[in-house]
């Protein structure tokens, strides 16, 4: 097995990323064991091995009950603690976090700090994308390996999106937040956690967890939980937390509280008043849902001892998040927005903002992920028969899932919906086109579920796909 006296400086947990000298960690997975990889590892010049069972390589291992649970903190250990050189912001929670994440990113670029970001997208360091993501929090191994590299390049903040999955399967144990950010908890992911209590269970980790390191913080700031009031399951995480607090909502009393808001076609304004005074904010994205993300960025930032006219300045000078309502301007006489709404209440949130302003027609693209929480999909149908006047259900990202099977999920949910009022139309493309065709002046096309995404997954192949480019392809043909 060799001596346990090895200089190890990098670490990885897939045998194909290994560097010589460094530590394989093999982690047992959904679809393969890890442990089936150490010669591959070894191979490729592993000097040592993190393992649940000895494997027939010979270098030094060492064996532990779960390589899961340990490899986030031997990570930050052979990568010599990125993390607490940083101030790490995390923001969780079903909708909102990508978008909340980037405008606390785009608050601190603003105020001078070197600031990375890790979420959905991309991951970023001073506002440059250093990579577009494949997940939303990635694994502790490559996140670890992440905050290296911006530490490296000299960041001072990092705002991150952790996703319920990264709870549950330890990707962020150990981390200390300065500040941990609740947006909201609704239907998503029952697919992996089974009920909403489980669901709810990992997010809450982030707060019961809060603050349990003794490592002092790299701004000398104590850690903060920011929570919604206006959502019931933040009382819950309130009580979990021995950590300060800060509040924000709308509708009901809290430390960052919006009022007056103002919802238009190409914005949302609102007035914020808190503990640091009073200020307006024009917000480039329109909805309720737009002003409590900026009002959970603002009470963020708010604890990180920025002033907040300076966050209601750099807030109303931001354009929208990619993907995020984002409008297709193609020359059309009708409203064509993009949107990464594909949970039930993003969806409605998206389409009762759009009747707020929408003059004539609300249409509706819409499908379900294959290889995902099934029973959103039923759910997600009604929404859109519900706020739409006509809609069509079509593919999102299908994976391994047969895409008729996904929509028969999805039409179980409207039997009761007159066949008119919607079409059944599998191919994507020809679904974005079926709504754009029946557009009118005044109406309002929402494509919702893909957002950013440039791709479509069928089977587990990436075909390229991007909502925007395909809706200002067809207006064009549509225009000759
Ligand atoms: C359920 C889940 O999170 N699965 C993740 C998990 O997959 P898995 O357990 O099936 O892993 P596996 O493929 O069996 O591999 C096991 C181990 O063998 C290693 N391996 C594998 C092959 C090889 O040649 N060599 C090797 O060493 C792998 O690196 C891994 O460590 O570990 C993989 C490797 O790190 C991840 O890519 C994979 O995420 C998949 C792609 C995924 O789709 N995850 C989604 C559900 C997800 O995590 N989403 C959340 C939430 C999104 C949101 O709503 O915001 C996210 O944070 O992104
Ligand atoms: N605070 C919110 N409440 C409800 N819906 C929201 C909120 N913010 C955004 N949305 C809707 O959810 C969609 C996704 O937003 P965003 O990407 O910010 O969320 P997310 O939590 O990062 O999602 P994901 O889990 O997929 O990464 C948006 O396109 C919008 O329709
Ligand atoms: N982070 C989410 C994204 C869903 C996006 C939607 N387009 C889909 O493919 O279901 C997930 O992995 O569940
Ligand atoms: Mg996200």
């Amino acid at each position: 097995m060799g001596s346990l006296d090895v200089q190890i400086d990098s670490i990885a947990d897939d045998s194909r990323k290994v560097k010589p000298g460094g530590l394989f960690v093999a982690i047992r997975g959904n679809r393969v064991d890890g442990h089936a990889y150490a010669e591959q590892a070894v191979a490729r010049g592993a000097a040592a091995l993190l393992v649940e069972k000895a494997c027939k390589v010979d270098v030094p291992q060492l064996i532990v009950p779960s390589t899961r649970r340990v490899a986030p903190i031997a990570a930050q250990w052979v990568l010599g603690d990125p993390a607490d050189d940083m101030v790490l912001i995390a923001v969780t929670g079903t909708n909102g976090k990508t978008t909340t994440a980037t405008l606390i990113e785009q608050v601190l670029l603003a105020m001078g700090h070197a600031t990375g970001l890790i979420g959905t997208i991309a991951q970023r360091c001073g506002g440059v994308a250093l990579r577009d993501s494949g997940m939303t929090t990635p694994e502790a191994v490559e996140l670890a390996n992440v905050l290296r590299e911006m530490r490296d390049l000299g960041t001072k903040y990092v705002v991150m999106e952790a996703s319920s999955h990264a709870m549950e399967l330890a990707r962020v144990a150990g981390l200390a937040y300065r500040v941990a950010a609740f947006t909201n908890l609704t239907q998503d992911h029952l697919d992996f956690h089974q009920t909403m209590d489980a669901y709810a269970r990992a997010k809450g980790k982030l707060f019961s967890r809060l603050g349990n390191r003794f490592t002092p913080l790299a701004d000398g700031g104590l850690p903060v939980a920011v929570l919604n009031v206006d959502d019931a399951q933040a009382s819950v995480y309130a009580a979990e937390t021995v950590q300060q607090i800060v509040t924000y909502g709308i509708d009901h009393p809290a430390d960052v509280r919006g009022r007056d808001v103002v919802i238009r076609a190409d914005g949302t304004q609102f007035v914020i008043d808190s503990f640091a005074g009073s200020a307006e904010v024009h917000l480039a994205t329109p909805g309720r849902f737009s002003a409590y993300n900026a009002l959970c960025a603002t009470a963020s930032c708010l604890a990180l001892g920025i002033p907040l006219q300076a966050i209601a300045k750099t807030l109303s000078s931001l354009p929208g998040v990619s993907g995020r309502f984002e409008p297709v301007r193609a020359g059309q006489p009708f409203a064509i927005l993009v949107d990464y709404s594909h949970t039930p209440d993003s969806l409605q949130n998206a389409l009762d903002t759009i009747r707020e302003f929408c003059t004539g027609r609300v249409i509706t693209v819409v499908g379900c992920g294959g290889d995902r929480d099934r029973t959103k999909r039923p759910i997600m149908a009604r929404v859109a028969a519900q706020r739409s006047d006509f809609f069509v259900l079509t593919s999102d990202n299908p994976r391994t899932e047969d895409p008729e099977k996904i929509l028969d999920d999805m039409e179980a949910g409207i039997r009761d919906v007159a066949s008119e009022r919607y079409a059944r139309i599998t191919l994507r493309e020809e679904g974005i086109r079926a709504a754009l065709s029946v557009a009118q002046p005044g109406d309002v096309v929402l494509i919702a579920g893909k957002g950013h995404e440039t791709y479509q997954i069928l089977g587990t192949t990436y075909h390229d796909f991007d909502d925007r480019q395909v809706a200002k392809r067809i207006v064009e043909e549509q225009v000759q």
